[in-house]
């Protein structure tokens, strides 16, 4: 497990050629492009949880049957930092650094209590995104990296504060029909408020302008103000609908003074994140079109999630669905002493994650009679009207065991019917991955002995009818350094092997990524 998780890997700059065993479709040309933590350990100093690691993008291009890989170590200044100095010089999610005040470059981490907010780190290890024609990598803080996903090399760091007050924004953006990024951000004490914003990066800037940078066009669409000035809510992803942006604020907390604090007392960003298992968790439905919030206030219990799995509308309800905790039991369980030989003994889950799924009707009648369950679709999930007006909800659940999901995003805020995932049970570890139908609850999986997939990406055919007309694409780690890793491409409807492309490298475990199709690469020459 060691091995899986907690060490090093090399990087492979150059393209390394796979052997590709079976018939990948000849349409499949492009590249999976994806991001994760592949080193823990720089010179004696080792990091103390999985999410901290120094991010190794890693790329599979498919060219007219052929496969190539690379991987490379994102060049952010926290790498260079910690290479040049040879120890972790930043904090990341679950280490607190203390720099030699000399060298480091990051010298406003000594003024962390006159700045409430402290400069995060540019160790993007998360996602991958696209904004007008560039690739960027991204994790929570306020910075992201500009990469050339051709050569994987690191380019300019955009640091979103200097567009949009935020300090946190999340690595799971959406994106309109048009191409414009949706994303959202936590801005902490700003002017003495604490509100979450959404906000749209333009896919296209004016054709005038000489320095060409949509961030600059960067617009704030509107903002939900937290319920607590120095508890506001931590969250991983957002959802939309074709009419509606859905935020969760959920009683798992970041608390703002212990931050402020986190460095005096020795203690890491972690620990300063708390679950309120007694609080309530708030849905918050913005209107896109008038940019207002639907003033009927809908909660549920309390819960912790971190993926939204897509949000649609139908007959006047809002129906979503996410993958829920009912506790934070997935944050401790990435901490890489749990993560050792014997981890399935201390890597044990108290909660399993559940795809829930939320149906709220939105015109809620004033003279709705109290206790009345007013879900009219037909759903086990209910929302019952209160005496104060607001709506309680409970899910139906969909399955449970499942993490990472993702859908052919075309179906994104519309009706859908299937997600792609991978099998997650009482151990953090994927073991298979699976398609699941909302629908019929039918659940297909793909495993093998010794084969642990990353998140599945589902790639549309050209010109595709059905949802599910496609490949479903996921990296396979093996534990037997003998056993080479591989790309698998799995038919999409029927979750069957059609080929694999074996990489003889040492490759690590990742966590998010996307498929760029051939024709939205960029030439060398651009
Ligand atoms: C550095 C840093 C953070 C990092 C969070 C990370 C790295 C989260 C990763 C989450 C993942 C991978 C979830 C998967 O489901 C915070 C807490 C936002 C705030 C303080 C600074
Ligand atoms: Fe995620």
């Amino acid at each position: 497990m060691d091995t899986l998780y907690g060490r090093n890997k090399e990087e492979h700059p150059e393209p390394v050629k796979a052997e590709v065993q079976g018939q990948l479709p000849t349409w499949l040309q492009g590249m999976l492009l994806r991001n994760g933590p592949g080193m823990h350990t720089i010179g004696d100093s080792k990091y103390n949880h999985w999410f901290d690691g120094l991010a190794l993008l890693h790329s599979f291009t498919f060219k007219n049957g052929e496969v190539y890989y690379r991987s490379k170590y994102l060049r952010s200044d926290t790498y260079n930092c910690n290479i040049e100095a040879n120890r972790i010089m930043v904090s990341e999610f679950g280490t607190m650094a203390y720099p030699d005040p000399c060298k480091n470059i990051f010298a406003k981490a000594f003024s962390y209590l006159s700045h409430t907010i402290p400069e995060f780190t540019d160790n993007c290890l998360i996602n991958i995104m696209k904004a007008g024609d560039d690739f960027y990598a991204t994790g929570e803080t306020n910075f992201i990296r500009k990469i050339n996903p051709q050569t994987l090399e690191t380019l300019e760091k955009v640091d979103y504060n200097k567009y949009v007050a935020v300090n946190l924004a999340t690595s799971h953006p959406h994106y309109d029909s048009a191409g414009n990024v949706l994303n959202m951000g936590t801005s902490i004490v700003d002017k003495g408020k604490t509100k979450y914003l959404l906000f749209k990066i333009p896919s296209s800037v004016p054709q005038h302008e000489k320095k060409k940078s949509c961030f600059k066009h960067l617009e704030v669409v509107c903002s939900v103000p937290s319920r607590s000035l120095l508890h506001p809510s931590y969250y991983h992803s957002f959802g939309i609908t074709e009419n509606y942006i859905i935020f969760i604020e959920q009683p798992f907390r970041l608390d703002i003074l212990k931050m402020a604090t986190a460095y005096m007392r020795g203690v890491s960003w972690a620990s300063c994140l708390a679950f309120n298992k007694d609080d309530k968790t708030w849905f918050h439905f913005i209107d896109r079109r008038t940019k207002k919030e639907v003033s009927t206030k809908f909660y549920t219990d309390a819960l912790v999630f971190f993926h939204h799995v897509n949000a649609y509308e139908e007959d006047g309800h809002i129906i979503f669905d996410i993958i829920a905790y009912t506790d934070n039991s997935l944050y401790d369980m990435f901490y890489l002493k749990n993560l050792t030989k014997d981890f399935e003994e201390n890597a044990k889950l108290t909660s399993i994650p559940t795809c829930r799924r939320f149906v709220v009707p939105l015109q809620c009648d004033k003279d709705a009679v109290v206790d009345s369950n007013l879900v009219t679709l037909p759903s086990t999930a209910t929302a019952v009207k209160e005496k104060d007006g607001s709506i309680y909800c409970q899910p139906e659940i969909l399955c449970e065991g499942i993490e990472l999901p993702r859908i052919n995003y075309g179906y994104n805020g519309k009706k859908y019917k299937y997600v792609f995932a991978t099998r997650v049970q009482w151990c953090p570890v994927p073991t298979k991955i699976a398609k699941f139908n909302t629908q019929t609850k039918e659940m297909l999986q793909w495993g093998q002995d010794d084969c642990w997939p990353s998140e599945p990406v589902f790639v549309p055919r050209p010109d595709a009818k059905e949802e599910d007309d496609g490949v479903v694409l996921t990296c396979v780690v093996k534990t037997d350094p003998k056993d080479p890793p591989f790309l698998l491409v799995l038919d999409a409807k029927t979750f069957t092997e059609l080929g694999r492309a074996i990489v003889n490298v040492e490759m690590h475990m990742d966590l998010h990524g996307v498929f760029i199709p051939q024709q939205d690469m960029k030439t060398e020459t651009e």
